[in-house]
């Protein structure tokens, strides 16, 4: 048992969150860098959260650019528990539409220009990332999302691409035709890894914009018409954040899915063989087993 604190990660569109009690950025110092912005801090309904926009307010970071480590470890330094990103993104399936949430649960991983582990030489870890989102945070996010009126997709496979270009129509037809994906967008990988690695439980919203460039009848993405979907939607993951405290509640339990211990077996170095340098680094995301 524990006390709950909710983080959220806004994407695109989503640079501030409004009805915070005692609201304060507050600037946090992480040993991994500079995180993409001040943290926003508060209480919600006598729950606290913290919020941090992934690009930065005036969106300054691009997708490859995102401190990931720092922005995760900004976040288990203040004391969240539960991670709920937010974002902009495509659509391989006609009956996700733009506007539409989906609460994805899988991911490919298609990055290839991004520091993606908190571990490395002196202190190696393997966590699983089979189920790289948790079931209980993710069901509150849908049942939030509902209770706005949002038309939510109870799961889905996202696939993150390196960016910042959009895909090809070839590609496009590739990840959904044969690869299955529901949704593509930019940055949930390596976010979805670190926080895993961090032992904090992760939910993802991803919001729909456009239909990537598969569909005979929309063309190929223009970011006007995905700026002029995504201010809509912004204001729909506002009204679904509001309601994660009362779902959530202020006292949590250990997670039943294993997210707050997925260390408990991942650490391979020996102790005597460790870094001190990178195991000093590794004190909010793996002070609990080191
Ligand atoms: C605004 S279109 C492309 C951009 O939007 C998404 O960002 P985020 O995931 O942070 O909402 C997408 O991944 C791209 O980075
Ligand atoms: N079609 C798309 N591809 C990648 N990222 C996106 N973000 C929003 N729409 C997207």
């Amino acid at each position: 048992m524990g006390d709950t604190m909710i983080g959220v990660i806004g994407g695109s569109g989503v640079y501030d969150i409004d009805g915070l009690e005692g609201a304060e950025w507050r600037g946090v110092e992480s040993p991994w860098g500079a995180p993409s912005d001040q943290v926003l801090t508060g209480r919600l309904d006598g729950v606290p959260m913290a919020f941090l926009p992934r690009h930065g307010r005036g969106h300054v970071h691009s997708p490859s650019t995102v401190p990931y480590r720092a922005n995760i470890d900004a976040l288990k330094r203040l004391g969240v528990t539960d991670v709920v990103s937010v974002s902009a993104c495509g659509s391989f399936r006609e009956e996700m539409a733009p506007g539409d949430f989906v609460v994805v649960d899988q991911f490919i991983d298609r990055t290839i220009a991004r520091e993606k582990t908190f571990f490395g030489t002196g202190c190696v870890a393997h966590v699983s990332v089979a189920h790289p989102t948790c079931p209980r945070l993710s069901a509150a996010c849908i049942e939030a999302g509902k209770a706005e009126g949002i038309t939510v997709h109870d799961g889905g496979t996202y696939l993150a691409m390196e960016g910042p270009q959009f895909s090809s129509m070839a590609e496009s037809k590739l990840y959904r035709e044969v690869w299955g994906c529901d949704v593509i967008g930019m940055t949930n990988m390596p976010e979805a890894k670190l926080a895993r690695e961090a032992e904090l439980c992760y939910a993802s919203v991803a919001m729909i914009t456009d239909y990537d460039s598969w569909h005979p009848h929309h063309g190929a993405v223009d970011i006007s018409d995905i700026i002029a979907t995504l201010t809509g939607n912004a204001d729909k993951a506002r009204g679904l954040v509001k309601r994660l405290p009362a779902l959530l509640g202020a006292v949590r339990e250990s997670c039943e899915y294993g997210c707050d211990r997925a260390l408990d077996h991942a650490l391979l170095t020996a102790p005597e063989k460790r870094d001190a340098g990178l195991v000093a680094k590794l004190d909010a995301v793996a002070g609990r087993v080191l």
